[in-house]
């Protein structure tokens, strides 16, 4: 069952690269991120080194793939810092700071990172994470057009985290917000002038009007899937893009991977009614107009916090004695999808990890749900959890092995209704309780039990595992595969490892001094192959490791660039913070550390982690200065500089007084007082 590419527009080298180009986020429209070269290969990647490195002067997550061109190699970082440089040597040739204002970090659910950029002729394009869209000259770094993409200051929380991407003489793009409240669309511009070329809602019009744009045609359909009463106006509903878009340019469709349901409970979202299209699903549109040609739902009624916008991969495939036209996707919800991508049609799905949501398909591929997984007040384990069993890191496959490969994550999680629930602006919307119960605990155990990951290698033909390999935890990286069946994965060992496309055997491993997340590239200059990969832990995955206190010693981020034979060093890593200081003594009440437990976990968890367990800041271990200021720094915004911002719109003098109740308690219990 070898693969053939997609059939390629000559005229279009984004569609057809050359060999040792990287110049798109999945190396080419088929998003396979699949390299031809072979020069590193089976027998000598041990040799790989060190060509050089860049630091990048952050702890926070990045999550970018690099795009490469000309001899210089793209990159962009949290607030939409991006550089270029000289990819042979690493000198850094320009940078651009587009000043994102710090304020938009409070919206990202997941750290305010960027998963990359785009490139078209001698522009490359940035989205930012307050929306707007950004051409850079490539030679300058000058900004060529700006559009923004959503209003600031608009009713719905939008931001961006994702790649913008080039179909051909269009930009797509589409954003984040589906935890907070946002009604997800995706939106087309000019290449060349940034001018809106059309705009498709992923949920309904709330006010039951036209909005003047592409989904207007379907949303009729949308809107006889969405219950009459639910707070899914308010909120908007959600089905963000917040990552994966992919564009056949034969077909002339652009597939749209849609995020989950908000608020997350259905009960509280849309009177526990309808599948609510079109959430968690793939939308396939015309390419040229934005009009609405076909999907497939992989979650009817989302409301766990599962999402469809993982990698989109394309290949054309023998199944059933036939070639196929497929679209492949791995998305939170445990299974892998083979879709035609010509007319959405289902052809198979496998679950990957244990999941206990689904009870088979019907003929057309809708799901059957078990009716365990719908919670109500009454909590429910569901596996996978919202984490997902694959997340947005980058997924390859290789025409060559017929393979396609992730980072797995099985896993569970507790989910139960909040009673009596109100949505809060600006913060998490899910309706979710805590762990409340006494049978919450076990359920908990349960979950925790479950835990695995893996770099899992998939048969899309056969529809099941070719080969897993067990990695210590949760969040590993984005994958890269070569035409030598070399595989690439950053990997919570804290390394950058190869493994053997065809079994999955380690053929090498490089200590990064952080775990990379991101999806590796690799490019040919002068005849030598580089690989290229930035090692930054964070975003969500480090969230849910440090919850359960797990934080690894690490140097800050670093771009780390490989060549066969390279003889670069890293330094040594940097010492680690010493003991924490000793915290105040505890003056406040139960009742005011239990108020300010819950004024966390709703407004600071997100950045400061559970249970304020590391995160971002770690603020159990808050010098007796940062104690002093306080008040100052959440009011007053006094480190909006870090990204910080003040939340004096959501919490009071009394509400601040109690979170810092809270720390304190955090920080006595940590100091063992
Ligand atoms: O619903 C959304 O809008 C949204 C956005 C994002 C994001 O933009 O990073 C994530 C998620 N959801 C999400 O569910 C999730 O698990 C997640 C992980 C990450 C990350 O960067 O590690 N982002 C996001
Ligand atoms: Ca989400």
């Amino acid at each position: 069952p070898i693969a053939a590419a997609t059939p390629a527009r000559a005229a279009d080298p984004l569609a057809n690269p050359a060999p040792g180009d990287w110049p798109s986020d999945g190396r080419d429209y088929t998003a396979q991120r699949y390299s031809p070269l072979t020069q590193v290969n089976r027998q000598n990647v041990g040799q790989l080194g060190l060509a050089w490195y860049a630091d990048l002067d952050t702890y926070r997550g990045v999550e970018a793939t690099p795009l490469y061109a000309d001899g210089v190699l793209y990159n962009t970082l949290s607030w939409n810092i991006t550089t270029a440089y000289d990819a042979r040597t690493g000198a850094v040739m320009w940078t651009y700071d587009p000043q994102t204002p710090r304020e938009y970090g409070r919206l990202a659910c997941c750290e305010p990172v960027s998963r990359g950029l785009a490139m078209s002729g001698d522009k490359v394009i940035i989205a930012t994470l307050d929306g707007r869209l950004i051409a850079l000259d490539r030679r300058t770094g000058q900004p060529v057009w700006t559009t923004r993409t959503f209003e600031h200051g608009s009713r719905y929380a939008y931001s961006i985290t994702g790649a913008p991407r080039v179909f051909g003489d269009k930009v797509v793009v589409g954003q984040s917000g589906g935890d907070l409240g946002v009604r997800g669309f995706v939106s087309a511009y000019n290449v060349e002038t940034g001018a809106e070329e059309w705009k498709f809602y992923l949920t309904p019009n709330p006010e039951d009007r036209p909005d003047g744009v592409a989904s207007d045609g379907v949303n009729a359909m949308m809107r006889a899937t969405w219950s009459d009463e639910g707070l899914w106006r308010e909120l908007g509903g959600g089905a963000n893009p917040w990552d994966a878009i992919a564009y056949d340019p034969a077909l002339n469709l652009v597939y749209v991977g849609t995020g989950n349901a908000v608020p997350h409970a259905r009960f509280y979202r849309s009177n526990n009614q309808g599948d609510n299209l079109f959430v968690c699903s793939i939308v396939a549109l015309d390419a040229t107009t934005g009009a609405y040609r076909w999907h497939y739902q992989m979650n009817p009624g989302e409301e766990w916090d599962w999402t469809c916008t993982q990698s989109m991969i394309q290949a054309d495939l023998q199944i059933g004695g036939r070639i196929r036209q497929v679209l492949m996707q791995a998305p939170k919800n445990g299974f892998f999808y083979v879709l035609d991508r010509a007319t959405g049609e289902f052809i198979h799905a496998g679950a990957h990890v244990f999941q206990n949501w689904n009870l088979g398909f019907e003929a057309d591929g809708r799901p059957i749900t078990a009716d365990i997984v719908r919670y109500g007040e009454d909590q429910r384990m569901v596996a996978p959890g919202p984490g997902g069993a694959h997340n947005w890191f980058p997924m390859a496959f290789s025409p060559r092995t017929g393979l396609a490969y992730f980072p797995a994550y099985q896993s569970a999680f507790v989910y139960g209704l909040q009673r009596d629930w109100q949505p809060q602006p600006m913060r998490s919307n899910s309706g979710w309780a805590g762990f409340g119960n006494p049978h919450a605990a076990q359920l908990l155990a349960d979950a925790n039990e479950l835990e695995r990951a893996y770099l899992t290698a998939w048969d899309p033909v056969n529809n099941e595992i070719a080969w897993q390999v067990p990695l210590p935890r949760h969040g590993n990286g984005g994958v890269m595969v070569t035409a030598s069946d070399l595989v690439f994965e950053g990997t919570t060992r804290q390394t950058f490892a190869a493994f053997n496309a065809r079994t999955g055997q380690q053929l090498w491993e490089y200590p990064t001094q952080s775990a990379p997340v991101a999806g590796a590239i690799t490019y040919e200059l002068d005849g030598v192959q580089y690989i290229a990969i930035n090692a930054g832990w964070g975003g969500g995955a480090a969230q849910i490791e440090r919850g359960a206190g797990i934080e690894m010693p690490r140097a800050p981020a670093r771009l780390l660039v490989f060549r066969l034979g390279g003889t670069g060093q890293l330094p040594p890593l940097p010492p680690q913070a010493s003991a924490p200081p000793e915290p105040p003594p505890l003056r406040a009440s139960e009742a005011q550390v239990a108020r300010g437990r819950e004024l966390f976990g709703q407004a600071c968890a997100v950045c400061h982690g559970q249970n304020a367990i590391g995160g971002v800041k770690d603020l159990r271990h808050m010098t007796a200065e940062t104690h002093g200021l306080f008040n100052r720094i959440v009011r007053e915004g006094l480190y909006l500089d870090k990204g910080m911002a003040s939340f004096a719109d959501i919490v009071s003098e009394e509400d601040v007084n109690a979170i810092h109740a809270y720390l304190i308690a955090r920080a006595n219990e940590d100091w063992g007082r």
